[in-house]
């Protein structure tokens, strides 16, 4: 018989408590393959560590390690007629460390989301407070270049397969100075190391949602942030996705990256991978500290977690109320987060606070006086005391710190090692001055493609316009068939000419109205992460388009033209294909400034209406010296008008020979008749074709600052 009577393979994520990621660089997953054998042997037993080889991603630009601590954070929301503020967070603290899990949770309500918008940097109005980077007061732009923030619903592009999301991804975020093999690298190695290799040729829109999670994560790590943002990343995950994916996230920080993510209400099980964990209730922290210390922590504080309970449900519940009003007293407990409860560190001098009178603490809407005059105290010793617990790896952390204690503080000044760290943070970004990996014009190019790609794979819609557009054609072109030479039947072709105009509107516009708002949630997404500049995006959305309206703009135009008999002369089909297109890309134009401007129910609705008016002032309706005189300026501003204007001109304009007639007196026999009806004998093509563009481009500059504008208040 051996002397090792029985050997177990444990994990190595059992046994280790946090790592320290102490100056290394984020480069690393950090997947957990270390094993431990422990062997039994008569009684004794013998744990031997055999480290494997951790899964790198070797490929990644390297990033230094970044610690986040906020300090006295106050967000401030005005509601109602009479702008009543509401505070939803009450001058809460905390400190986020590099190589750490961080939880944040809290009762529905508690300000969990709110928070993490701030930390990030997508809310930024309504916000006092600090927030310091590795202790420096945080530069929001280099912050951003830093983190990434995955949100709620993975916002994905259902067109695109896992490796062409991944291909978009690199191309936009890792720039032109990478080759497009270790970009390939890159590309390869976070497929595998996510679990995402075998399903590198899925469309997105086919994904499970764990896979779906694990793709947003994936698309974020190309460009290695050192901090990484998730906001409930297990809702709609079954257990065992769930599982999966904070296991990922616990990889990721274990590769000295900084993980935050929002959590409602972990299982037991999930709850213990976690490092950290800062929990909030009614917009105030009512514990920050290491999971492992939850259940010693509020025991010290008189609320025993009954055994076999789970600590996370617990803390919610005494966070809800359930087991009375304690929230006050964790407030004051943990300093409203600026105590950090730590293994093997003690707990804060609580002695007082046990004995605290519910009259001695003020109403929860308000921080207790006791914490107002800690924040006083701590301020008078040093500006910057909660940085000494604020994740900072250069200075000490001291999680005991109490009212007397903080009287004799003497704050840590950042030795020579800050200065390493700041120009470690520097050297980690692509480049200090730019904004973006790549290029504006690299951008559109990029998103200019995978616009045209989404249209080839989203081929219904294009059938469908095609069909329309020839379809229509041809019915009009046989409803008014060879009418455009014969002089009796000209008021039949001044109905087919705007009804050319109506059509070519129609189409257009509506195609468009759905571009920005079912784009917008990647769009806030993408931009925020720093994927490409709105310009970019922009410009690639809206001229994407073009050509495919161009065409089916020239087939509908070429078989009306032709059957209706217009004029069959070169020069003036131009004309009358010029005015048409300008009218097909002008409505799209209507249609972009809506969809940017409104949600998707009021802009179906009110595109067109609004329409209408400029409709009714084409001068179809109505001659310009019939309308009156108030009223005259709405013409000015209808382009159907210049567009109606401009194919008229084209078809009984410029010296038109007389038409042929076949009865016995014929009004319009001559052209020129037609437009003095009209009012158009002073009308000029060339003045209809300049309005045209000029409604073009001041339109599609509005769609813009709409769409800037809505990204914005989207936040
Ligand atoms: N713009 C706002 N105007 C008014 N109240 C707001 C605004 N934004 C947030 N709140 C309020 O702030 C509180 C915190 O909201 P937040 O979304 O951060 O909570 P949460 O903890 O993430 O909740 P949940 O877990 O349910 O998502 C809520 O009571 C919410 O109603």
């Amino acid at each position: 018989m051996t002397a090792i009577d029985e050997a177990v393979v444990v994990p190595m994520d059992d046994l280790i408590v946090g790592d320290d990621w102490e100056g290394r660089d984020v480069n690393n997953v950090g997947v957990i393959n270390d094993v431990v054998s422990v062997a039994r042997k008569s009684g004794s037993v013998k744990v031997t560590i055999t480290p494997c080889q951790p899964k790198t991603l070797s490929h990644l630009p390297k990033r230094p390690p970044v610690d986040i601590a906020f300090s006295d954070l106050v967000y401030t929301v005005t509601e109602g007629n009479k702008n009543t503020a509401k505070n939803i967070l009450k001058s809460v603290s905390g400190r986020l460390k590099s190589g750490e899990l961080t939880a944040i949770m809290g009762p529905s309500g508690a300000g969990k989301s709110t928070l993490l918008n701030i930390l990030t940097g997508y809310k930024c109005s309504g916000v006092k407070g600090s927030i310091t980077i590795n202790g420096h007061e945080r530069n929001l732009s280099q912050f951003r270049k830093l983190s990434c923030y995955i949100m709620q619903d993975n916002q994905l592009h259902a067109n695109l397969s896992v490796e062409e999301a991944m291909h978009v991804a690199t191309s936009l975020k890792l720039g032109s100075d990478i080759s497009k093999d270790s970009k390939y690298q890159v590309i390869q190695e976070i497929l595998e190391t996510l679990g995402l290799q075998e399903h590198r040729r899925t469309m997105t829109s086919n994904l499970s949602g764990g896979q779906k999670k694990r793709l947003s994560i994936a698309l974020e790590l190309v460009n290695n942030p050192p901090i990484m943002f998730f906001d409930e990343p297990t809702s709609g995950l079954d257990s065992s996705s769930c599982f999966q994916c904070i296991s990922l996230l616990k990889s990721l920080s274990r590769g000295g990256r900084t993980i935050i993510c929002t959590i409602h209400q972990p299982s037991a099980r999930l709850f213990e991978m976690f490092d950290h964990l800062y929990t909030l209730a009614e917009g105030q922290c009512v514990y920050q500290g290491s999971t492992k210390q939850l259940v010693p922590f509020l025991g010290t504080l008189g609320l025993e977690c009954p055994s076999y309970h789970n600590p996370a449900s617990y803390l919610i519940e005494v966070s809800c109320g359930e087991y009375g009003d304690n929230v006050r007293k964790l407030v004051t407990a943990i300093q409203n987060g600026k105590h950090d409860i730590q293994v093997g560190k003690p707990f804060p001098n609580l002695e007082n606070l046990n004995n605290v009178n519910q009259k001695d603490i003020i109403k929860s809407s308000n921080l207790s006086t006791n914490l107002i005059e800690i924040d006083k105290l701590s301020k008078s010793v040093e500006s910057d005391s909660l940085l000494q617990y604020g994740g900072n790896q250069f200075t000490k952390p001291d999680n005991s710190i109490n009212n007397s204690e903080l009287r004799s503080i003497k704050t840590e000044k950042y030795n020579n090692g800050d200065e390493a760290s700041d120009a470690l943070l520097k050297n980690g970004l692509p480049s200090s001055q730019q904004r973006y990996a790549t290029s504006e014009l690299a951008q559109f190019w990029i998103v200019f493609k995978r616009t045209l790609l989404f249209s080839r794979r989203d081929w219904t819609l294009m059938y469908l316009r095609l069909f329309a557009h020839i379809l229509v054609g041809f019915l009009i072109g046989s409803l008014y068939y060879d009418i455009g030479n014969d002089g009796a039947k000209v008021l039949s072709n001044l109905g087919f000419l705007f009804f050319n105009m109506l059509f070519l509107m129609y189409t257009s516009m509506t195609i468009t109205i759905l571009s920005f708002p079912l784009e917008l949630p990647v769009l806030i997404k993408e931009n925020f992460n720093r994927w490409y500049s709105l310009r970019s995006y922009y410009l690639a959305i809206t001229l994407s388009d073009i050509p495919f309206q161009a065409i089916f703009c020239i087939m509908y135009v070429g078989i009306v033209y032709y059957m209706t008999s217009q004029p069959p002369e070169m020069f003036r089909f131009g004309m009358f294909l010029s005015a048409c297109l300008l009218i097909s890309f002008v409505a799209q134009s209507v249609g972009l400034v809506v969809g940017a401007a409104m949600n998707v129910q009021n802009g179906v609705f009110l595109a067109p209406v609004m329409s209408v008016p400029f409709l009714l002032f084409s001068g179809f309706f109505v001659s310009f010296d019939a309308i009156p005189i108030y009223l005259r300026w709405i013409t000015y501003l209808s382009y159907i008008r210049y567009g109606f204007e401009g194919t008229a001109l084209a078809t009984y304009g410029y010296d038109r020979a007389i038409l042929k007639c076949h009865q016995v007196y014929c009004h319009f026999k001559k052209p020129l008749t037609t437009l003095r009806e009209l009012d158009m004998t002073d009308a000029s093509f060339q003045l209809d074709i300049v309005a045209l563009i000029i409604i073009f481009f001041v339109l599609r500059i509005s769609a813009f600052v709409f769409l800037r504008w809505k990204l914005k208040s989207s936040r």
